[in-house]
């Protein structure tokens, strides 16, 4: 098994729950109500900001200078997405009342930045990887049925469109190439990692779908 087929066995489970979730069946079929996806986006852009900062740390450890390259390049581009993509559905979808940073955006954002600040570059690599290959997975599925609603259709086009899946199969010929280099034990760390993160992308879907809040009032 190559590096990447051992980090999606790890997951493949959590990604058919992912493609099960009704947040995704909602956006193909329309039906998923505005205040989701509004959920959604706020959070999103609150996590691209941080995910921007989780790349350039595997851009500080990548191993080449094309890797670090690469990575300092999709920080830049995880910036531009959050502030175009974003600021596309929100001038649609109307400004609405700011949410602040919710409990499961917080956790996934800690839990990668830890793991890139903390581990080996290849740590880092898993954690970061479900971002970009669950998205491209989702977004191609996503785009044989599209969406009804034009709104949701743009979503799915952006994250479907060849010009996302290239930069993932970058990372994941990176992953592949790297992947011999490791020991067994780094191996099985990252396939933790990469498991772990795969399942918050099925929390966040999750989180704007229940339209999750802090439990109780917060200073802001
Ligand atoms: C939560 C989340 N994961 C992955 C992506 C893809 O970049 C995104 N925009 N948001």
């Amino acid at each position: 098994m190559t590096f990447t087929q051992e980090l999606w066995a790890s997951a493949e489970e959590v990604y058919a729950e992912i493609l099960a979730h009704p947040f995704l069946r909602g956006l193909t079929d329309g039906s998923l109500p505005r205040p989701a996806f509004r959920h959604f986006v706020q959070q999103d852009s609150h996590y691209l900001r941080d995910y921007a900062r989780a790349l350039a740390v595997c851009a500080a450890k990548a191993p080449t200078d094309a890797d670090v390259r690469a990575f300092a390049d999709d920080a830049v581009g995880a910036i531009a997405a959050e502030q175009g993509m974003h600021a596309e559905f929100t001038a649609e979808l109307g400004e609405g009342p700011e949410q602040p940073v919710l409990p499961t955006t917080l956790a996934y954002t800690s839990y990668l930045l830890a793991t890139v600040y903390s581990g080996s570059f290849a740590e880092g690599l898993a954690a970061v990887l479900p971002c970009y290959w669950i998205y491209a997975r989702v977004g191609e599925a996503l785009l044989e049925k599209s969406s009804p609603d034009p709104l949701y259709a743009r979503w799915i086009a952006a994250y479907g469109a060849e010009e996302f899946q290239g930069v993932v199969r970058r990372v994941l010929d990176l992953a592949d190439r790297i992947g011999p280099e490791l020991s067994d034990s780094e191996r099985a760390r990252a396939a933790r990692h990469f498991a772990t993160t795969a399942r918050y992308e099925w929390m966040f879907w999750d989180a704007a779908w229940r339209g999750e809040a802090w439990p109780v009032p917060t200073a802001d």
